[in-house]
């Protein structure tokens, strides 16, 4: 299925008819730059395309209150003296004759977004808004914002699809308080929002944009707030957010339907924002929503006022949208400290909502509550000026050209095991290198192994390095004996392969664990059994009470250990290993496959036991990019299980510094 891109040129034509600082930096230019930058790169080809329609006023209705409705109505008849009158009684926002129809058809687009993606005509999509909605009220509008395109679209799949969970991931820098207002008591939409917040000095100032916002009611634990204290903030400060707060509430929530707000005033060189994350970020946090609800996304644009980063990030997302295998994660730092300190704010105003965040730590001793306070008393809760900031130009390097290899996904399988559809069988090209022939027989084979044991193993090499030269995406290959033919890889990228791998051993068996201290594979097995194994920076035994059978406590171990390893590990090749009688299941290997591809540019060489027939249909299709199953919603890991992840987060967190989930003790 394929991704839509909706999207019209009816919603470049207002623009602010007066002098506003405030409101100067939303210009039409903001979506021409944007669409057209689709086009250019030939995404906008591989999109669906499918046309706006006009909200009606019933779906106005659904967020809206009337009387504020009958007020918008009016302003398509206004003098320029009433505009700007009608204007005063809201914040950080401007009226034109016209924005009321392009209000209307920025409803429109979404909600045909959500028709589009619920019937199953695409599998996911982009909707091109302005303006955006993120702020808007039931009887306001507010920053930009005149009608609330996501809340709207959330209460739309809710009334005409019968969905029971909504996910709204807000990425725009700022916090939608629009949102939060609409669904603070409704526990069937989970809001989350990161938004630049510098002890509420930040617009929209808002005391109820901190982090203990949580909900309220029946939707207590269902709104979670990450404030920004200090700007600058990067791609790795984005992504310890997503590892350890966004995706394990995500996936216990285990949506029906996810829809983003997706601003990209958080990336660099953004006027409001005034991060550093780079527009590849975009890609990886777009990829790591793609499990959920099935693959059910619709992101739909809210802010981003650089028009050189914000079309290179709406680009980053709808490739990734499209399938195409995201940048590597170069060079990622520590989170600051700063970051840490929201991160454990967040953790702890949650950990009595979800089992998840169960163990997560107190408030840091360095409550930043206090700082808040200390600053109103200071007199410091100052909005940012309006004056024109000297930003200092940002610089920063176009994202990396994603060029899809012509083959996705090939397989080794033996006779008799049909080749999945949209897979290519690989066999190992030319005559066998006598050299590699005779390691491998010496090394690898054991006597009384036949010939195509040999063959087999060839293959893999071959395939191997036909996806460290970006050849083929993937790989799936079955083999008799699942240890050697795991070593055999190994072996061969320690000697051949340019690049890192990074090991992912599902289920028990022994991994020979002095494989290079090199740094040149990093080995992380999930298994039931306390492995003796000299623990080392290389090798990390997460031993689960109930083996890998168990979903939530292998979810919880994915999200919060072996992503944020593998993020700053940042291999070229992933190599996964299905171990005999692993007892994982389908779903949740599905889920694993899909969440690896975000590294090594999506190269990931399975293997598995040569009578896992069963599982290669499903392994073949997340290989292929496709959505895995929703896992349904999640009950609480096992206690012993969280406090193994915390315990061994806490023993490695000095190496791997994505593994942290606590600021530092001011000392
Ligand atoms: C969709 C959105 O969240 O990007 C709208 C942001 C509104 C910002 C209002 N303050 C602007 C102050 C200008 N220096
Ligand atoms: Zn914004």
């Amino acid at each position: 299925m394929g991704t839509a891109l909706i999207y019209d040129e009816e919603m470049t034509k207002y623009k602010l008819l007066w002098v506003d600082p405030a409101c100067k930096i939303e210009v039409p230019e903001r979506l021409t730059v944007s669409h057209e930058a689709l086009v250019a790169t030939g995404l906008a080809d591989r999109c669906v395309s499918i046309p706006v329609r006009e909200a009606t006023e019933a779906d106005i209705l659904l967020v809206h209150s009337e009387e504020y409705l009958e007020g918008v109505k009016k302003t398509p008849y206004m003098t320029l003296e009433d505009l700007q009158e009608f204007t005063l009684q809201y914040g950080d926002v401007y009226f034109h004759p016209n924005i009321y129809h392009c209000a209307k058809l920025a409803i429109g687009a979404s909600l045909q977004l959500v028709d589009a993606v619920m019937t199953g005509k695409v599998r996911n999509g982009m909707a091109l808004v302005r303006p955006p909605g993120h702020h808007s009220m039931r009887s306001a509008a507010s920053g930009f914002c005149v009608f609330n395109n996501v809340a709207i679209a959330a209460q739309y799949a809710k009334r005409q699809y019968g969905v029971k969970r909504v996910l709204i991931v807000d990425w725009d820098i700022h916090h939608g308080q629009g949102v939060q207002y609409c669904f603070e008591d409704d526990p069937s939409v989970l809001y989350f929002s990161w938004h630049r917040y510098e002890h509420q000095k930040f617009w929209p100032q808002l005391r109820e944009s901190d982090f203990d916002s949580v909900g309220k009611e029946k939707g207590a634990g269902f709104n979670i707030n990450v404030p920004w204290n200090k700007v600058k903030m990067q791609n790795s400060d984005y992504l310890s957010i997503f590892f350890h707060v966004l995706l394990p509430v995500a996936y216990e929530f285990s949506p029906d339907l996810v829809l983003v707000c997706a601003g990209f005033d958080s990336a660099i060189g953004d006027p409001e924002g005034e991060m550093c994350a780079t527009p590849d970020i975009f890609a990886h946090l777009t990829h790591l929503l793609m499990n959920l609800a099935g693959g059910k996304v619709c992101a739909v644009l809210e802010g981003g006022y650089n028009l050189t980063s914000l079309p290179q990030s709406v680009c980053q997302t709808v490739q990734t949208l499209l399938g195409d295998p995201a940048p590597r994660p170069a060079n990622l730092e520590s989170p600051c400290k700063s970051a840490l300190e929201s991160l454990q704010c967040v953790r702890s105003a949650h950990r009595q909502y979800w089992s998840c965040l169960k163990h997560a730590a107190d408030l840091p001793t360095s409550d930043i509550s206090t700082k808040r306070i200390k600053l109103e008393e200071e007199g410091e809760k100052t909005g940012e000026g309006e004056e024109d900031k000297g930003t200092d130009e940002k610089v920063w390097a176009q994202p990396p050209k994603r060029v899809a290899p012509s083959i996705r996904t090939a397989v080794v399988l033996p006779d008799g095991v049909a080749c999945p559809d949209q897979c290519e069988r690989f066999s190992s090209p030319g005559d066998p290198d006598p050299l590699v022939v005779s390691k491998l027989r010496e090394n690898y084979l054991k006597d009384g192994d036949d010939g195509n044991a040999l063959t087999t193993l060839y293959s893999l090499t071959a395939l191997a390095d036909k996806m460290d030269r970006n050849e083929i995406c993937s790989g799936l290959v079955l083999v008799r004996d699942v240890s050697m033919a795991m070593m055999c890889v190994v072996q061969h990228a320690a000697t051949a392969l340019s690049n890192r791998v990074l090991v992912v051993c599902v289920g028990d068996g022994k991994v020979r664990s002095d494989c290079s201290e090199d740094g040149k594979t990093l080995v992380v097995q999930f298994s039931s059994k306390e492995s003796d194994d000299q623990r080392s920076k290389y090798y990390i035994p997460v031993c689960l009470q109930k083996g890998c059978s168990d979903v939530p406590g292998l979810l919880h171990s994915i999200s919060g250990l072996l992503l944020p390893l593998g993020y700053e590990y940042d291999p070229g090749l992933v190599l996964l290993v299905q171990m005999p009688d692993s007892g994982i299941c389908d779903s949740v290997w599905q889920q694993l496959i899909g969440l690896l591809q975000g590294l090594a540019r999506g190269h990931t060489l399975v293997l598995m036991r040569e009578d896992e027939r069963t599982r290669v249909g499903p392994t073949a299709s997340s290989l292929l990019g496709n959505a895995a199953p929703s896992l349904g919603q999640l009950h609480a890991p096992l206690p012993e299980d969280v406090k193994a992840v915390e315990s061994l987060r806490h023993r490695l967190k000095s190496d791997w510094k994505l593994l942290q989930t606590t600021a530092p003790e001011t000392g």
